[in-house]
């Protein structure tokens, strides 16, 4: 069977997930239809910035047809605003910014503060860098949030590990939703992509 994944295109670095995506080896399509979010296996939340993708998401009545697929249990990857979005709480956004409740954590937004606004580290990556000779993920901050708390069912997958934020959680998973505070697209190494692809094909 062919995998299928959306890379949801309201605004944001699409493109890159889509490249990322096809490297992969998987059909990647730009969602910003109902009928092209039901045709796909899983879906990626790019990052861009948050309360512009929550307006445009009722603009473009995705909102709830969205928040039902994903209450369905469709996989799901957010990155930067992504995670943003799937987060059940969010600090420091606009009140009427809504998101879509998926992923059981708080996120502060812009967490890393105005000096260090866009910084890049090597992480330990659960499930990517635990395999014997693996590179650690190079991340890449931009105006980034972090997960300032997980509930319950949430797996923590890496944290910062040096610097001011070490310590500060940035990709968690729970069940079929992946989120992550950085964004792997613009690295060319795929293999976070490649993480949520297997969690796609065995979802
Ligand atoms: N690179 C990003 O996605 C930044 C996220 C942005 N700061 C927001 O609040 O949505």
């Amino acid at each position: 069977m062919s995998i299928r994944i959306g890379v949801l295109a309201l605004q944001g670095d699409v493109r890159e997930h889509l490249a990322a995506l096809a490297e992969c080896g998987v059909e990647a399509i730009p969602v910003r239809r109902e009928s092209e979010l039901d045709s796909v296996d899983g879906l990626v939340l790019p990052g861009g910035e948050s309360t512009t993708m929550s307006r445009l998401l009722g603009v473009f009545d995705l909102y709830d047809p969205l928040v039902k697929r994903l209450r369905d249990g469709l996989p799901a990857y957010g990155s930067c605003a992504g995670m943003i979005m799937l987060a059940s709480k969010i600090l420091d956004t606009r009140p009427d910014a809504r998101h879509l409740d998926a992923l059981n954590v708080t996120v502060r937004r812009n967490a890393f503060g105005r000096q260090v606004e866009s910084f890049e580290t090597d992480l330990a990556f659960t499930g990517i860098t635990d395999r014997p000779g693996a590179d650690p993920v190079r991340a890449v901050f931009i105006r980034a949030p972090w997960v300032e708390e997980t509930g319950p069912g949430v797996q923590v997958l890496a944290r910062v590990e040096e610097g001011p934020a070490a310590g500060r959680v940035v990709a968690v998973r729970q069940g079929n939703v992946l989120a992550t505070s950085f964004h792997p697209e613009v690295t060319g190494d795929v293999r976070v992509h490649k993480f949520f692809v297997d969690m796609v094909a065995t979802a």
